[in-house]
């Protein structure tokens, strides 16, 4: 259907947590918590306006080169001859906490896309948006599931030096590069397999006041790793995608596979609390525990679980809190894992 006739359209994309574990840059999950762009056309030649409230409100641009959703709708805008963005008033509602590895970077790369392709009626595929993203967010574990929704598996295929570098391409992490070349649009980037997930198992997000970049959080990893750990991943990994879409839970099962060598140990020392949370929050010590990990780069901690939401939440709390120099204080939320990606809403 054509989007012409739309004068206002809403696009909704959930957060995400990458990893999930040993799943370092491969799943991810979509939960109950939604960035939202509130889009008004305008007449012809008027100048975009854009409006921001929720996380973020403080800090992020509102200057269309430099806000990574406007910025990256510029950029797929920019692949199909269009240079700059059709008159839109933009109002985003962000309820996503930035820099604590609930995905807002991808939420927001997801959202821009989408907006290009609303803004500018392209008619992309999901397949094709997708492309897009990686361009931009080059690990899919949040961007695939924020698009798509659910328990979501992903890999990208190796791109030629020439595919990835041009400068005009931006980058949900600054970037390293800097040859002045127009942008490449890329197909058929993206692989991925929506997994099951039983919904039993919740998700307790403890998110702690200080921010972890997810630049900083890969440049901790090592670039390479023995053996051993790479077959202490793999083996957790394979169980895991299939043990968290069982009934009923098994939760010993899961807890177990949830471990990871290739990540969580080489960040440790920028979240501070995080392997005591590892060693001692588990089903045995808290009922309802079902399996714990860093979210995404951190800093925040998810754990899934059955029950006792709030308790579980307190434990992870209280480690927090008793952190050197003071800790820190978090909040937590309880979210579902939804199975609806990104939509975008027309009205009018
Ligand atoms: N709604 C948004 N609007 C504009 N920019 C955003 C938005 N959300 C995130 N960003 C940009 O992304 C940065 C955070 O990205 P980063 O990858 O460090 O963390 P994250 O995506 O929250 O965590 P993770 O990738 O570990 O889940 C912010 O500092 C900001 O520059
Ligand atoms: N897989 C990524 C997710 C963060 O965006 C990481 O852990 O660095």
């Amino acid at each position: 259907m054509s989007t012409a006739s739309h004068s206002k359209f809403r696009i909704t994309v959930p957060a995400t947590s990458a990893n999930i574990g040993p799943g370092f840059d491969v799943l991810g999950v979509a939960f109950s918590l939604y960035l939202t762009l509130d889009c008004e056309r305008l007449p012809a030649g008027s100048p975009m306006q854009m409006t921001y409230e929720g996380e973020g409100a403080k800090d992020v641009p509102l200057v269309a080169e430099k806000n990574l959703i406007t910025k990256t709708a510029l950029y797929v805008l920019s692949t199909y001859g269009i240079h700059s963005l059709p008159p839109l008033k933009i109002h985003v509602t962000n309820p996503i906490p930035l820099g604590r590895g609930l995905g807002s970077s991808g939420s927001a790369v997801v959202a821009g896309v989408i907006l290009a392709n609303a803004a500018g009626e392209l008619k992309m595929s999901n397949d094709r948006m997708l492309d897009y993203c990686l361009m931009v967010e080059r690990h899919p574990d949040n961007v695939a599931p924020a698009l798509f929704g659910g328990f979501v598996a992903s890999f990208l295929r190796e791109l030629d030096p020439e595919e990835q570098e041009p400068s005009s391409i931006p980058r949900s992490e600054p970037t390293r590069n800097g040859a002045a070349q127009p942008p490449t649009p890329v197909m058929d980037i993206g692989h991925y397999i929506q997994l099951g997930w039983n919904q039993d198992i919740k998700a307790v997000a403890v998110i702690p006041d200080f921010e972890v970049a997810t630049e900083d959080a890969r440049a901790a990893l090592p670039d390479m790793y023995t053996r051993a750990d790479v077959i202490y991943n793999l083996q957790r990994i394979a169980v895991l995608t299939s043990a968290l879409s069982r009934k009923p839970v098994n939760a010993d099962l899961i807890h177990k596979a949830m471990a990871d060598k290739v990540h969580q140990p080489y960040r440790k020392h920028l979240i501070p609390g995080l392997s005591e949370m590892l060693e001692t929050i588990t089903p045995k010590t808290h009922p309802g525990v079902v399996g714990i990990c860093l979210s995404g780069a951190g800093p925040t901690i998810l754990v899934l679980a059955t029950e006792n939401f709030d308790k579980i939440a307190e434990a992870v709390q209280e480690i927090f809190s008793r952190q050197p120099n003071g800790g820190y204080k978090s909040m937590f939320k309880v979210l579902d894992v939804v199975t609806d990606g990104a939509q975008t809403q027309y009205f009018d």
